[in-house]
């Protein structure tokens, strides 16, 4: 794992050192909007208009940031509007490769790069920062729009209405202020906690994130015993962002991050909900334990240095999940 340093690969890993040993997520660089007529959104430059088979996304099925994405292409429509290269689960000294020999790792399907980073670089020989997916590619102009999953997937609920006829909406206005607000509280405890509890260097580090995660958990099993659904009767984006990490917790956050003071499966209702959201149509097909497994266990060497890939558990995602 490394970054990009005007435009050289440096293999190194989080700098922990210079933050007590916790863990900073790099914010993200590329913040450009697809809009339905091409003007510009809420960040970046306008001219990217929605377009069907102009659009391009790099994934790897391992990440909850892109997993997010892509839950929305499946569930807006677009499948047959944005194709997908899928990266091998392995990242390692090279960061994140287009190797073929994992069933799911499509290679680059674009250019056929070697690297990630070789699309960084293709938008900006002298990039500098963390290459990380997911990345959406625009082929008209040769940049990457965007590699922030929060706005792909706010592009991807609306912006491409009029070619799909899909109109169905995860952020509707009346809803914003507690979607956004529910975001806020989620990410900081859960989608980045976990990476706050497995990339921790020093205890304290990992004692100031854990019990935040574990309060937002208890919290959200309450919530769910009330609602169906995060905001009510309505699934709606908060509940799309949970999800990617709850899919991954009993698998690889729990033992792998060291979020180990309950699993999902304990908790009845999120439980239940997760199981609801997995059996969506179009839902599972974005799920790919191998992906997830592989590549946690078998590329943080600073956290697992002997690459062992556990066996376990078994989780049956088909169980009926009782919701109403
Ligand atoms: N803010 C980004 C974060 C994406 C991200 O951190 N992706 C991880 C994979 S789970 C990655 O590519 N990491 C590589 C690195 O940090 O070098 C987003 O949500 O899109």
């Amino acid at each position: 794992m490394g970054q990009l340093v005007n435009g050289v690969w440096k293999d190194e890993w989080y700098d922990t050192d210079s933050s007590g040993g916790e863990f900073v997520r790099d914010t993200s660089r590329h913040r450009n909007w697809i809009t339905a007529d091409g003007t510009p959104g809420p960040t970046g430059t306008g001219g990217f208009k929605a377009e069907s088979g102009r659009y391009h996304l790099y994934v790897a099925y391992a990440c909850p940031w892109a997993h997010r994405t892509l839950i929305y292409r499946a569930l807006q429509g677009l499948t047959d509007h944005i194709e997908v290269s899928a990266v091998h689960p392995d990242m390692l000294k090279e960061g994140w490769e287009f190797g073929e020999d994992f069933p799911g790792a499509t290679g680059d399907q674009l250019f056929g790069s070697r690297y990630l980073r070789d699309i960084y670089l293709r938008a900006d020989p002298k990039a500098s920062g963390r290459v990380t997916v997911p990345v959406l590619w625009d082929r008209e102009r040769d940049t990457i729009v965007s590699n922030e999953s929060a706005d792909i997937i706010r592009m991807f609920n609306c912006a491409f209405d009029r070619i799909t006829g899909v109109e169905y909406d995860f952020y509707p206005y009346s809803l914003r202020d507690r979607i956004d607000e529910m975001n806020g509280r989620i990410y900081d405890s859960v989608n980045n906690g976990v990476y706050k509890c497995g990339f921790a260097t020093t205890q304290a580090a990992y004692d100031k994130a854990i019990g935040p995660l574990f309060d937002t958990l208890d919290w959200i099993e309450e919530v769910l015993s009330k609602n169906r659904y995060l905001l009510g009767e309505r699934v709606t984006e908060a509940d799309w962002r949970l999800f990617t990490t709850i899919c991954r917790f009993d698998s690889v956050y729990h033992t792998h991050f060291k979020c180990n003071r309950r699993q999902v499966v304990q908790y009845p209702n999120i439980w239940g909900w997760a199981r609801e959201l997995y059996q969506w149509p179009g839902v599972a097909a974005t799920v790919k334990p191998d992906h997830i497994v592989r590549h946690y266990y078998y590329s943080h060497d600073t956290v697992n240095p002997h690459r062992i890939v556990p066996v376990g558990p078994e989780i049956d995602w088909s169980v009926p999940h009782g919701r109403e």
